[in-house]
């Protein structure tokens, strides 16, 4: 199925906006309306496809270039163009990968958008709404949590496949939470709505454009001169799974940027984002919890028990700590904001697939475990052949007594599903 999304009257929260509370409350995800529409083809599989090399993409590299006397026309236009405050726009048709029926096909539309840089403010044409837009029906409110997608970006990694990384400000806390999102398909809906006397090049800018920017800089721009070619946007089709895989990352700086053996965090998040990859569809939200919602001060505290002996549980709770303070409501808000009512969840954490659907309209209609690579290996047999050295940590892949200890703790009194290696020593 895929869902039209209304542009409903009323301004987004702006980008950086402190919104108070008494905004907030007359606030849900259903302030960002949408309603069904079918538009499904009835393809019974899911469609693997590698990130944007799947050739479906449409043509939406404008190559045409003004001559010289459309130029100053050319310019003229775009400056009223982009200084112009964005009208409501029609419905904008995106997949809703909850969609009961398995493949749905999408034409994003085309945005063309002549470019300028224009250092002029907007002018000021219409006027804000006098009461802050209302919840459009609060009967189906399904969690006080509110997130929105202040940017995004397009972010190319070494195998030439791509994500759009989405910022994201929330109701709860002041914490930017980001999402990965995998594939066109998925949207954010309040990046995509249109801002109180937002121009074109306002949107261009927080990365509200469908299919990819078009490289209009040319080197006499990057002195200050005019713009003349125009900047495109493009349009994309797209082809969703119906129901895409997620992961909800919790943030731990030690094991993703600093090389530690005690978790396996930074190979998990790999792997989440090569299934994406591989899947071309899929979102990583990644939550700001370091150390299970401690923060990382706590945790290192942590870390010092554990090198006397207490496990992971037991060193939280003697820094007076919960074994697990971590809640997933901005997880639910970001899920909702980005269409995802059923997802496949990467995760061995019952406790994540218990929270994710508390209280909410968020399914989780499979659990994708995620075995520790050192493990799997172990397992099979397989750990002459496997590639990392005692005490490397090569592509964020690790192995250690030290890891094989707090996983099994996490299985043992955690409740992680997964099983420990039969031939296990520690
Ligand atoms: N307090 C504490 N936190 C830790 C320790 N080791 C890792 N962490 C944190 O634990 C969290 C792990 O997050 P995730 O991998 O998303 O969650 P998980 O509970 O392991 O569940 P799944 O990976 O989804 O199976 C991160 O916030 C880490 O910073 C530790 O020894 N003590």
């Amino acid at each position: 199925m895929a869902c039209d999304i209304s542009m409903t009257e009323g301004p987004a929260p702006s980008q950086g906006a402190y919104i108070p509370r008494s905004v907030i409350d007359h606030m849900n995800p259903f302030f960002f309306q949408s309603h069904g529409h079918a538009h499904a083809h009835n393809h019974n599989h899911y469609r693997h496809h590698h990130g944007n090399t799947h050739g479906r993409h449409q043509s939406y590299l404008d190559t045409t270039t003004p001559t010289s006397s459309q130029s100053k026309k050319t310019d003229d236009a775009a400056a009223t163009f982009l200084q112009t405050p964005v009208p409501r726009r029609p419905s904008v048709q995106i997949d809703n990968p909850s969609s009961s029926i398995t493949t749905t096909t999408t034409t994003v539309t085309t945005t063309t958008v002549p470019a300028t840089v224009s250092a002029t403010p907007a002018s000021y044409n219409n006027t804000p709404p006098a009461t802050p837009p209302l919840a459009q029906d609060p009967s189906k409110l399904i969690t006080d949590v509110v997130a929105w997608c202040t940017a995004r970006a397009r972010i190319p990694t070494p195998d030439g496949s791509e994500y759009f990384l989405h910022i994201y400000e929330n109701s709860k806390d002041k914490k930017e939470h980001l999402a990965f999102v995998f594939g066109d398909a998925i949207r954010s809906k309040s990046l995509d709505k249109v801002q109180w006397n937002e121009t074109e090049m306002d949107r261009v800018k927080r990365g509200a454009y469908t299919g990819r920017l078009r490289n209009t800089v040319s080197e006499e721009l990057q002195k200050g001169g005019a713009i003349t070619a125009p900047l495109s946007t493009g349009s994309v089709e797209t082809i969703a799974p119906m129901i895409p895989l997620a992961r909800l990352h919790s943030e731990c700086f030690t094991g993703e940027i600093g090389h530690s053996a005690r978790c396996d965090c930074g190979e998990q998040l790999d792997e989440a984002i090569r299934l994406m990859k591989v899947e071309g569809s899929g979102v990583v939200v990644y939550l700001r919890q370091e150390g299970r919602g401690i923060g990382l001060a706590e945790k290192l505290k942590a870390y010092n028990l554990q090198d006397l002996g207490y496990d992971t549980v037991m060193a939280n709770l003697m820094l007076n700590h919960g074994a697990d303070e971590r809640t997933y409501e901005v997880a639910q808000a970001i899920l909702v904001d980005l269409g995802l009512n059923q997802i496949r969840l990467l995760t061995n954490n019952p406790d994540k697939i218990e929270q994710i659907e508390k209280g909410s309209q968020i399914k989780v209609v499979e659990r994708v475990a995620m075995m520790p690579k050192s493990w799997e290996a172990l397992e099979l047999g397989m750990e002459a052949e496997f590639e990392v050295k005692e005490g490397a940590v090569e592509n964020k892949i690790v192995k250690g007594k030290e890891l094989d200890k707090y996983l099994k703790v996490k299985v043992e009194r955690m409740r992680h599903l997964i099983p420990i290696p039969s031939n296990m020593t520690v």
